[in-house]
């Protein structure tokens, strides 16, 4: 065979570079679109929330700020089910929600998205142990595995020994952390935080914050609504709510956890 046999045709294109696969954008936790809530009241309306965007993806913590009166709880209650928007549109997981009954909405609320408050909202003659299985067993838990649930978050939220306290016996960082375990005892995949600590002194403070860090750690979506700009810096992302709308929304960072909980916890007593 002549060497001409072997020879490559000058003319032949290169093979084209082989590019490795773009791995797919993980589908977002939580997408709200256009989002207008009015409250109607004594006096003029008070248009909270104006137009509002906003993407969640798995796993992420986004704090959102700004000043008193600019929107945030109601964007809250709207991506919790717990107000209806005027008009805009919500998806959980790529499912449209917003149109969704109380009754619906009360589901996903149960198994899909967890919510804590500023003032606890624990059922004050019920247990901590009661509080934290409820949840389970109207989302289908057997028994058994509600009261393995608990324990086990009891024991991660350094409650252990509290199961027959009643939440009035608990300090304001120890109802908050019930609070939590009764959120997260269906592995919702979006926790929804309104002032988690806006009632607790600086040790529930960092004591609550280390929680929600280390939850996010694991995977945990989060939105923390939050005046704190020291708490919102711990984020991943924070969106800066003002008059309704989005002023600003920046990512903290490279990687997870912003600023890092640390800040946090260098609060003094
Ligand atoms: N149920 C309601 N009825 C009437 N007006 C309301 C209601 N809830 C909120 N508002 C008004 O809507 C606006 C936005 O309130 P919102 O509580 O959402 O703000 P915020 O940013 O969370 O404030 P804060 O940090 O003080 O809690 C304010 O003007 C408030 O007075």
């Amino acid at each position: 065979m002549s060497d001409e046999a072997h020879a490559v045709p000058a003319s032949r294109p290169a093979p084209a570079p082989v590019s490795p696969p773009v791995p797919a954008a993980p589908a977002a936790v939580l997408r709200a679109e256009g989002l207008v809530k009015s409250h109607h009241g004594e006096g003029a309306p008070a248009h909270a929330v104006r137009g509002v965007d906003l993407t969640i993806r798995p796993g992420e913590f986004v704090a959102v700020t700004g000043p008193s009166g600019a929107g945030k709880s109601t964007l809250l209650h709207l991506l919790g089910g717990l107000q209806r928007p005027d008009s805009g549109s919500i998806w959980l997981d790529g499912v449209r929600v917003d149109g969704h009954s109380e009754a619906r909405w009360a589901v996903l609320r149960r198994r899909r998205i967890g919510v804590v408050f500023q003032f606890f909202n624990l059922v004050s003659n019920l247990t901590v142990a009661d509080n934290i299985e409820l949840p389970a067993l109207l989302a289908g838990s057997s028994a058994r595995q509600a009261r393995t649930e608990r324990a086990n978050l009891l024991a991660e939220l350094g409650l252990e020994g509290k199961e027959r306290s009643m939440p009035g016996e608990l300090s304001g960082g120890e109802q908050q952390r019930v609070a939590l375990a009764r959120a997260l005892v269906n592995h919702p995949g979006l926790l929804l935080a309104d002032e988690p600590t806006g009632s607790l002194d600086s040790k529930g403070t960092r004591e609550v914050m280390r929680l929600l860090s280390r939850f996010h750690q694991r995977g945990q979506a989060i939105l923390l609504v939050t005046h704190d700009h020291r708490l919102a810096s711990t984020a991943d992302r924070v969106v800066s709510f003002f008059d309704g709308r989005i002023a600003d929304d920046a990512a903290l960072g490279a990687g997870t956890g912003g600023r890092g909980v640390s800040s946090v916890l260098e609060l003094k007593d």
